[in-house]
């Protein structure tokens, strides 16, 4: 089962320490995980620019897919708040479920097109609270690993 993260957000930008925390789990992952960056150049309108990033994630999406059941997971802070240990248990579903990919999608500064909402199989939120796209990329990789160590029963997780 792959994991892919597809996120808004400027290809090599600035935000060097995230990266490095994402990239500190993604080699912890067993489960291979990719994260790729959507853009819009052009100086559009924000209601034009969030439909125009929808576009871009679902187009992405269908790109990157090699088959099989694709699991779409939205990350909106008007989501489901899961604790870890359900978030496991989610995961272990789908990947029992045969599922070949769960992809998860991270808007940019004005949030996710309703197009985006829809194509959720869980719409998925980190809290209440509004955290800045990149830091949301940390936040989900740490609880992917923390998930896969919860499925293996590793102490990592304590409740
Ligand atoms: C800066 S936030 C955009 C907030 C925007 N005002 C909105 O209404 O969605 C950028 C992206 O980070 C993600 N995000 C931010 N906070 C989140 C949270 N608490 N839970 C889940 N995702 C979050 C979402 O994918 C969001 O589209």
């Amino acid at each position: 089962m792959k994991l892919r993260i597809l996120a808004v957000g400027k290809a090599g930008g600035k935000a060097k320490a995230e990266a490095m925390l994402v990239e500190e789990y993604r080699q912890r992952l067993t489960w291979p995980l990719t994260v790729q960056e959507v853009e819009e150049k052009r100086p559009l309108p924000p209601a034009a620019l969030k439909k125009r990033e929808g576009e871009l994630l679902l187009t992405a999406l269908a790109a990157g897919h090699k088959g099989g059941r694709q699991v779409v997971v939205v990350l909106d802070e008007r989501g489901k708040s899961l604790g870890s240990r359900d978030f496991a248990a989610r995961i272990r579903a789908w990947r029992d479920e045969g599922a070949a990919e769960i992809a998860f999608l991270i808007g940019g500064a004005d949030g996710h097109d309703p197009a985006v909402r829809e194509k959720a199989d869980l719409l998925l939120s980190l809290g209440a609270m509004t955290w800045p796209h990149q830091l949301v990329r940390v936040l989900l990789s740490e609880q992917l690993y923390r998930a896969q160590q919860i499925l293996a029963g590793h102490p990592y997780h304590r409740d």
